[in-house]
């Protein structure tokens, strides 16, 4: 059975006290390897090793940091298929998601830091004939980074590539639930040359090595991305430890398609934004408003392509469905069908557990769900189901469908379907949506800020955003 072990201070290292948690294939729903169950003894040696190799990164310039990661991104590359075949396994994604999205964006995470930050300029503020002010951009010292089970090695090196790149040594927890490719990533840094203990990867749990990272006071930020409630617990300990924070939390995001818009397209993307990964990103847009004339069309269409969605072993390249994360996860979305049933909605489409044959009759798997005739502002319509369900419902106006689509708690993204310029760019501007897409969906461009309103985040990662964060400024004034 497959065994990963911590690594610290350019090592695998065991957990010190010798505790392991299962790790489960959500596909078969079978044990098929331990992860370190570490604490804070393990923290405190990680957040060593990081705080010793700090003078000598942050001293390296700054392409030659950029180097080295965008040395690992070429690694990742080279190991696109094992990558992809674990996370897959990890995760119960389908390996063909793996293959064309998780993996090449870690790389691409790399080698866009890597290179990004040589474009990292200081300001300079000229007062004219009375002074010169220039920004310095320190970098922080150790930083933690903690990243979730939906798209592993995406987002954790989403966090990791800009704090490396902008000088920082980092402590970083992958989540419990999925740590393969966290751990091969380390050996990645091994074969790249990265210097021992500039970056440090700890196994855990949430409330064990999480909260020990969160705690230490060697810890000067934190970038994290996972559910509201965990963010809200986080921010609870870090602030009045004045730590920087970014927190990526989740999403209730909606669909606005008007009657104007290319409808074959608006179908096909929705398809995608509804059940990519099992529905399990936190841009999926699980509330899809339509505009009356094109209702019954556009339910028709939807419906026939949910059909043809296959639920099957994430390994075969037929699936098109994989496994959702975890039984626990499983019971909380089944929970919200069900919901969704009292609510009063009208099942179209799945609303059930799958139940595969041979190696995946264990597995975690369900229907794609699609339900009609709820209130837009029932809860299963404002609360972050992050699966393979979504809601449809008719709108009359404009007014109203903005009032629908900010009426939640959230505010993390949204997608405007319609061939008016003019429309598209009012909506945009009135949703309350850190991110909005027009005719299209999770296209990213890495320069970009990227982040939620709301109760969906503080702060915004990607391009000098990160690397912003990541950095303190100090403003030097020279008089004239
Ligand atoms: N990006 C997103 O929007 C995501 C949203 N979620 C939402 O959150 C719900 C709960 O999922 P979970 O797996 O429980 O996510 P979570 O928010 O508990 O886990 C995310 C990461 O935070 C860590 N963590 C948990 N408690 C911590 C603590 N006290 N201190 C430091 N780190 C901690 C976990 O070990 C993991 O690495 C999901 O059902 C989903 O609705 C989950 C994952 C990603
Ligand atoms: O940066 C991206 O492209 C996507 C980020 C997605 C999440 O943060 C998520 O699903 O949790």
């Amino acid at each position: 059975m497959l065994q990963l072990q911590n690594f610290i201070n350019g090592q695998f290292v065991p957990p010190v006290a010798g505790r392991y948690l299962p790790n489960i294939e959500p596909a078969t729903g079978l044990v098929y390897g331990q992860i370190p169950d570490s604490d804070a003894t393990d923290v405190a040696r990680a957040v060593e090793a990081a705080q010793a190799a700090f003078p000598a990164w942050r001293a390296l310039a700054a392409e030659k940091r950029g180097r080295l990661l965008v040395r690992l991104a070429e690694l990742i590359e080279q190991n696109l298929e094992p990558l992809a075949q674990a996370e897959s396994r990890d995760n119960g994604k389908p390996v063909a998601l793996a293959r064309m999205v998780d993996i090449p964006r870690a790389a691409s995470n790399f080698a866009f830091f890597g290179t990004g930050v040589g474009h990292f300029a200081s300001e300079t503020h000229f007062q004219e004939g009375l002074a010169l002010n220039y920004t310095v951009r320190h970098p922080l010292g150790v930083v933690g980074c903690i990243s979730p089970w939906n798209l592993p090695l995406y987002l954790f090196t989403w966090k990791i590539a800009p704090a490396l790149a902008a000088g920082n040594c980092v402590v970083a927890k992958p989540s419990e639930i999925t740590p393969a490719t966290a751990f091969l990533l380390g050996e990645l840094c091994q074969q790249a040359g990265l210097p021992a203990g500039v970056l440090n990867i700890v196994h855990g749990t949430g409330p064990g090595a999480g909260q020990a990272i969160v705690e230490h006071p060697l810890v000067k930020a934190i970038s994290f991305t996972g559910g509201t409630k965990t963010g809200e617990h986080i921010a609870r300990t870090a602030a009045p430890m004045f730590k920087k924070l970014s927190l990526e939390l989740g999403g209730k995001n909606p669909n606005l398609i008007f009657a104007d818009c290319d409808l074959a397209a608006a179908v096909s993307t929705s398809i995608q934004s509804s059940f990519s990964n099992q529905g399990q990103i936190c841009l999926c847009g699980s509330r899809i408003f339509i505009e009356r004339p094109i209702y019954e069309q556009f339910k028709a269409a939807f419906l026939e392509r949910v059909a043809g969605l296959t639920v099957g072993d994430p390994l075969l390249e037929t699936s098109r469905q994989g496994a959702l994360v975890s039984e626990a996860h499983l019971l909380k979305v089944q929970s919200y069908i069900e919901l969704a049933r009292q609510e009063g909605g009208t099942l179209l489409a799945g609303g059930e557990r799958v139940r595969l044959d041979g190696r995946c009759a264990g597995g975690f798997f369900l229907q794609p769900t699609v339900f009609e005739g709820l209130a837009p502002n029932c809860r299963t319509n404002r609360e972050e189901i992050f699966g393979p369900v979504v809601t449809l419902t008719p709108f009359d106006t404009e007014a109203e469908v903005l009032d629908w689509a900010n009426g939640t708690d959230y505010g993390l993204s949204a997608t405007i379907w319609t061939r008016d310029l003019d429309r598209a760019h009012r909506v945009a501007h009135a949703l309350h949506a850190g991110v909005v897409w027009i005719n299209t969906w999770l296209l990213r461009d890495l320069r970009t800020p990227f982040g939620g309103m709301k109760n969906s985040g503080v702060g915004r990662e990607g391009g000098l955003e990160a690397l912003r964060f990541f950095t303190e400024a100090q403003n030097v004034c020279v008089k004239l």
